[in-house]
């Protein structure tokens, strides 16, 4: 390994996982030896309480690397490496609102599926295109891991609209769901695992799970295990697991029992279970709420201790897994080490039996050129119908930001799988029309 230093930046620097983060990039630097890390927001407030807080965990934990934030586009993109994107477009606000909307309708209100994530999609296209944009003015040979959702109308857009730009799209879902795996398997992470996973972000099944060492074949076990726990691990595993996620991953038995050849990722069951979502949903207590409740308000409040204190000694966060996975996704790139991770690409034959223009989330290998699909085969009759339907979706989304389409996105609202007729389809996007007026394009 080459002794070069490198200097990170990260967009959306006010996010309730930079601590985190922060603590894991000091942490890895045998991995991502680091000279700079910068934070980069458009919301200076928002920005500075963590920032102030990062300041001090850099210091005491990193202390050769430069820090600094700043919402200053030249200053924050200037002589970067790699950009880390991590913004949410309408903070939490807007996430309530495209919980809460669909749920006055009956429909399932969820962060990336169903009307929801189309609207956060749209939302993002113009935000991650201008990151983008500002990489390409101040640092043309730095590289962005992008993992700001919706990532698969994200991917799309980029496709699109800069096909040519060094951005890698991807999400720690199947890596979350593989670290459950790997523990019910009695291994100590998803590294120990070998696989082949196929279909878009949010939306996509294992065909094999392996042990990497021994070859052993772990899917047997792993579907007896799914078939009654589906991946609440519990014990230990999931001592600071909040309800709403026990809940999800206890629900992925069911989709299971849907397709016994295969493994699904947890998402599925907001399109396999629609309703049962619903009625399970509580329309003025949504995910938010319980983020803004627990984890906004925990990290807020331990940054503003470490401040007050002028150390972050005792802080609360480890290094975690799924920064730890954006690090190793940094690390293949910058010392070119064709590891195999998951991203979200145009298909181009991955899927041999899927459209070469659709966005699909398959196993690549990533290197200093970026990253390199491999071929997972056919998908299976059940999935190609629903991940046809759902790419539709999200290709639609994308001809509505170009065209400024409301047919267009009325039309992804009416295709959706949650969503059971375009009249409910029109009433959500009549108000989500209303309140991300400052956010989407004029949708004629
Ligand atoms: N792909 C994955 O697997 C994965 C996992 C976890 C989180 N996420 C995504 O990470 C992002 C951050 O999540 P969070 O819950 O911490 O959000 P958050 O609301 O806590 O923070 C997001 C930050 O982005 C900032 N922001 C908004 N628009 C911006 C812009 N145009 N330029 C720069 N900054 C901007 C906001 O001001 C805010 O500080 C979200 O997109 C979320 O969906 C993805
Ligand atoms: O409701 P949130 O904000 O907690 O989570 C929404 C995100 O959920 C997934 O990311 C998980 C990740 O899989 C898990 O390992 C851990 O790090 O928490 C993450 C966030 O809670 C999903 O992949 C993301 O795309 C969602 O934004
Ligand atoms: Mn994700």
């Amino acid at each position: 390994m080459s002794d070069k230093k490198f200097s990170v930046v990260i967009a959306g620097g006010g996010s309730t996982f930079t601590p985190g983060f922060v603590i894991s990039l000091c942490a890895n630097q045998d991995k991502l030896p680091l000279r700079k890390l910068k934070l980069y927001d458009i919301d200076a407030e928002r920005q500075k309480k963590i920032g102030d807080a990062c300041a001090i965990i850099v210091k005491e934990k990193a202390p050769g690397v430069e820090f600094e934030y700043t919402t200053d586009p030249e200053e924050a993109f200037t002589d970067v490496d790699f950009v880390l994107g991590s913004i949410r477009v309408g903070k939490y606000e807007m996430r309530s609102q495209d919980e809460k909307i669909p749920l006055k309708y009956g429909v399932n209100g969820q962060e990336t599926t169903g009307p929801g994530g189309m609207a956060y999609g749209l939302r993002s296209i113009p935000a991650i295109i201008e990151i983008i944009d500002f990489m390409e003015k101040y640092s043309p040979n730095a590289w962005m891991v992008n993992y700001s959702n919706t990532i698969a109308i994200v991917s799309e857009a980029c496709r699109r609209f800069r096909p040519h730009a060094k951005i890698v799209n991807i999400c720690d879902m199947p890596i979350d769901d593989m670290g459950r795996m790997a523990a019910i398997a009695g291994l100590k992470s998803f590294k120990d695992l070998d696989f082949t996973y196929y279909g878009l972000n949010h939306f996509g099944w294992w065909k094999s799970v392996t042990n990497k060492k021994t070859g052993e074949d772990l899917m047997p076990m792993l579907k007896e295990y799914t078939k009654k726990n589906g991946y609440y691990v519990g014990g230990d595993f999931d001592k600071d697991t909040e309800a709403s996620w026990v809940a999800t991953f206890k629900k992925v038995a069911d989709c299971y029992a849907l397709d016994p050849t295969t493994l699904p990722n947890n998402y599925m069951q907001y399109y396999y279970f629609p309703q049962y979502e619903v009625e399970n949903a509580n329309p003025h207590y949504t995910r938010t709420d319980e983020i803004l409740e627990y984890r906004q308000k925990i990290v807020f409040g331990e940054c503003a201790r470490i401040v007050k204190e002028g150390t972050a000694k005792g802080n609360l966060w480890e290094s975690a897994v799924h920064s730890n996975y954006i690090i190793d996704i940094c690390h293949a790139i910058a010392f070119n080490t064709h590891e195999k991770y998951l991203a979200n690409i145009p298909n181009n034959g991955a899927i041999s039996n899927f459209p070469d223009d659709a966005i699909v989330e398959v196993p690549c290998l990533f290197g200093a050129d970026g990253v390199q699909p491999l071929c997972v085969g056919e998908a299976g009759r059940f999935q190609l119908g629903l991940m046809m339907e759902q790419v539709t979706c999200e290709k639609l989304v994308v001809d509505a930001y170009e065209q400024k389409s409301y047919i267009k996105m009325l039309q992804a609202f009416a295709l959706n799988k949650t969503v059971p007729d375009a009249t409910v389809a029109k009433k959500i996007l009549d108000d989500m029309m209303v309140v991300n007026k400052p956010y989407w394009p004029d949708l004629k």
